[in-house]
């Protein structure tokens, strides 16, 4: 085996996933704890089952370069004793066989223009060598041809098939590799590792583990072709890229026997997670619910109807050992890894409108936003190789109660797919995506699929009429109907009306969920831009120091806190300072050392949020920054970033021509990276330096007129003189979704650097509106001035 190169070393090291940094509670395990399980038959049939389900690969058909010596040759003697035995068969029965030649040759022609897989091996886009390459006309021609003459051509023929087949194997090894991350290219390269490509993730064998040849054991080791993120279907455990590389590294170094080596030793550099032990906070956790069989049928009744579980009978839920607690009125959901073990437990509560009227279900996870598994995994379902994944763990458990033909599952929270779950879904051919007919539930819809691979993938479109399966199960329909309509995701560049119709239907009647996600804080939005919708570009801009980075903060806090996955770019304002400011901005209180007890409260709380923070920091090559946006987008299901800001990223080390050419390759760059990835963009840039006295105009944005095309939304943060100061609000002067164009008032409070007031009261307000009848604006006092010095008094007193 060869060492790894530094170039290739430091690659792994700076890899994109690095620079993604999760605010939330990191479960490390003891060295102790980290254990190499045994390969129990249990695991090695669901690894059978896992690798055998791959669509387009079996256990038998690989041939991989790089395989060892030994199985070169066990190899070559299979084919050599074939390939004779074949040349004899040809010699005594020459007719049969060469009818039989033409008909695989024919068959080869078919399946050729068809351009489906010709080995199962050789992915569907593959690119395949032309007719004349493989023979193509000479095998037509043979067709006509008498048996004997075919015989003697037999030699001939399988000299050009060995031609085609080494044509063909070396096109597979470049076409293998397509789409794959380049660090994970060099993993394979590096240690010519035996592999199959699956719809989300390699297979390969474990350096240490691996005793046979073909990679569809149970030693596979499934790494993210995306992420490179991987999973030891050994020892379960799972991490990032650069420790799988540095461990296969320390291995081939090691003089200890390879038996008794342990991997991942220095696991603690690494974010290492393994799934084999019970999660005691979580055991901990649905032990504070008794078990269902306790409930009489009246209780369990009214169990059912305070959370809205009708229909769903009490087994359903014991099978998954759902326990529940009476004084907080809460169902306890454990969550488990693929393989059965305790790793989380899910509260689930009701919450009720100010009439008492169930609005609901709230949630809360034992180990707050650590990492997570799916709901429902059963034994039983092991073989299964039809896969429906629902949003809820209610609609979960209808479809576990009334279909027997599928694996079901649900989503942790309704917008994220956990990356750790990829790799044991692999073995299904089918996925159902079945979130809803809804606007919402189709954004999802397209994010999974992809994530998922198109291909396998059924879903519904919005107004497809299947609703949710638990509304299926209470209006006493045809769940079996309903699943029978889902289509597949196409996947190809042209539509028609006829495809687009339900979804343009849908717009229209879902005016509601077509606006976006509604602001909680900044309410005025709400009436002017409507929404925060996905695949968007919106600019913002304000002059220096008058506030961006305290309003943008409190702007996508007010939109993460509704649930929306967050991430954010700071290339000018350090990350620290940046989550303190927004740590302050949602407890909505001054955090000093005077309260420091507090901290914890808020910061447990805060780090449930779906907020991450790229870890760039001034200058940064644009390739590098979208390369980790579309990682997070893959990763975290991100659905709002924001780059603060453009021109710290960009640097200054060009001229003003360079500078404005650059500048319009990075905002079409950034462009076409919220229309692909269906994402909101919120790209904060600097104006150009004008008089201070005059108010910011869409052409004040720094750069060509591009920046303004480009946007979808265009917002001001504005400074207007009054007699006591300044006043700041927010102008929008682009809105595409619906031109509505008007101003949305600030109020700067010092204590908890909030910019909207919400649930204060204002302190005056002359309720005077601004003549334009699209203009939403209030006029507040303004104590911005005032403050300013004391705040920055405060701000250096506060020590995290
Ligand atoms: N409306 C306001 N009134 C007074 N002070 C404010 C207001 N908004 C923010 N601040 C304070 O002004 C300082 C600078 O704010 P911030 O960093 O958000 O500005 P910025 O526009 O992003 O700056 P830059 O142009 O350097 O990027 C911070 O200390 C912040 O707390």
């Amino acid at each position: 085996m060869m060492n790894i190169s530094y170039v290739v070393l430091s690659r792994l090291v700076h890899t994109n996933l690095g620079l993604i940094v999760r605010h939330s509670k990191v479960k490390l395990y003891s060295t102790l704890s980290f254990r190499i399980c045994h390969k129990s038959s249990a695991i090695r049939n669901s690894l059978h089952y896992a690798c055998r389900g791959l669509s387009g690969i079996s256990d038998g058909e690989q041939n991989i370069p790089g395989e060892d010596t030994q199985d070169n040759s066990e190899d070559t003697k299979t084919n050599g004793s074939e390939k004779s035995s074949e040349k004899k068969d040809t010699k005594t029965n020459g007719s049969e066989k060469s009818s039989q030649i033409v008909e695989n040759v024919n068959e080869d022609i078919a399946k050729t223009t068809k351009g489906s897989k010709i080995t199962k091996l050789l992915p569907e886009k593959t690119a395949l060598p032309n007719e004349s390459d493989i023979g193509l006309e000479t095998t037509k021609v043979k067709r006509t041809r008498t048996s004997k003459k075919i015989a003697t051509d037999t030699k001939e023929e399988e000299k050009k098939e060995k031609k085609v087949r080494k044509k063909k194997d070396s096109l597979m090894d470049i076409e293998d590799f397509s789409g794959l991350d380049e660090n994970v290219k060099n993993l394979l390269e590096t240690h010519k590792l035996k592999r199959i490509v699956g719809h989300t993730c390699v297979i390969i064998n474990c350096l240490k583990c691996s005793v046979v040849k073909k990679p569809v054991v149970s030693d596979a080791i499934y790494v993210n072709k995306t992420t490179g993120y991987f999973t030891c279907f050994t020892c379960k455990k799972h991490g990032p890229l650069t420790a799988l590389q540095e461990n296969f590294e320390t291995l081939i170094k090691t003089k200890v026997a390879k038996k008794n080596f342990v991997c991942f030793n220095d696991k603690d550099t690494y974010d290492i997670y393994d799934w084999t032990e019970v999660d005691v906070k979580a055991q901990e956790a649905l032990g504070k619910g008794e078990q269902l069989k306790k409930f009489k049928s009246e209780e369990f009744r009214q169990i059912e109807e305070l959370l809205g579980f009708e229909n769903i009978q009490k087994s359903t839920l014991e099978k998954q050992n759902i326990t529940y607690d009476r004084e907080r009125h809460a169902l306890l959901i454990p969550y488990r890894s693929p393989d059965g073990v305790l790793i989380d437990c899910k509260c689930l509560t009701p919450y009720f409108d100010e009439d008492g009227e169930f609005n609901g279900l709230s949630y809360s996870f034992t180990n707050g936003s650590g990492q997570s598994s799916l709901f429902g995994w059963r034994k039983e379902d092991e073989e299964k190789k039809q896969l429906i994944l629902t949003k809820t763990e209610k609609d979960a458990l209808v479809l576990q109660q009334t279909t027997s033909d599928y694996s079901v599952l649900s989503l942790p929270r309704e917008s994220n797919l956990p990356q750790e779950v990829l790799p044991y879904l692999e073995k299904f051919e089918t996925v159902i995506l079945w979130f809803g007919d809804d606007m919402q539930s189709w954004e999802y819809t397209i994010k999974f699929a992809r994530k998922l691979g198109e291909k396998r993938c059924l879903v519904f479109r919005p107004g497809d009429e299947c609703t949710t399966p638990h509304e299926i199960l209470k209006r006493n329909l045809s769940i079996a109907h309903t699943l029978s309509k889902a289509k597949p995701m196409k996947n190809d560049h042209l539509t028609s009306f006829e495809d687009l119709r339900t979804e343009v239907k849908a717009q229209i009647a879902q005016q509601e969920l077509v606006s976006g996600v509604q602001w909680r804080r900044f309410v005025q939005f709400n009436n002017v831009l409507k929404g925060l919708r996905p695949g968007e570009l919106t600019v913002m801009s304000g002059r220096t120091g008058s506030g961006k980075t305290t309003f943008m903060s409190e702007y996508s806090l007010d939109l993460c806190m509704q649930g929306v996955n967050t991430l954010w770019g700071s290339f000018e304002v350090n990350n620290t300072r940046l989550a303190k400011t927004m740590l302050i901005q949602y407890a909505k209180k001054k955090l000093s050392p005077e309260n420091l007890n507090e901290f914890d409260y808020y910061a447990d709380e805060f780090q449930k949020l779906p907020m991450h923070f790229m870890t760039f920091f001034g200058q940064n090559d644009i390739k590098k920054v979208i390369d980790t946006m579309a990682h997070a987008v893959y990763i975290h299901d991100t659905q709002h970033i924001i780059v603060d800001n453009l021109q710290f990223m960009m640097g200054s080390d060009m001229d003003v021509t360079d500078k404005f050419s650059k500048q319009n390759l990075v905002y079409a760059a950034f462009r076409r990276f919220a229309s692909a990835h269906n994402v909101h963009l919120t790209l904060v840039i600097h104006p150009r330096k004008e008089n201070e006295d005059t108010e910011l105009t869409t052409a004040s944005i720094f750069g060509s007129a591009k920046a303004t095309q480009e946007a979808d939304n265009v917002i001001l943060l504005q400074t207007s003189k009054t007699k006591r100061g300044g006043k700041k609000y927010i102008q929008v002067t682009k809105n595409r979704f619906d031109g509505e164009l008007g101003n949305i008032s600030l109020k700067f409070d010092p204590e908890d650097l909030t910019l909207s007031n919400a649930g204060k009261k204002e302190k005056k307000s002359s309720g005077k509106k601004i003549s334009d009848k699209k203009t939403i604006y209030t006029e507040f006092e303004d104590f911005s001035d005032e403050y300013e010095d004391e705040e920055e008094e405060k701000q250096k007193e506060f020590i995290m």
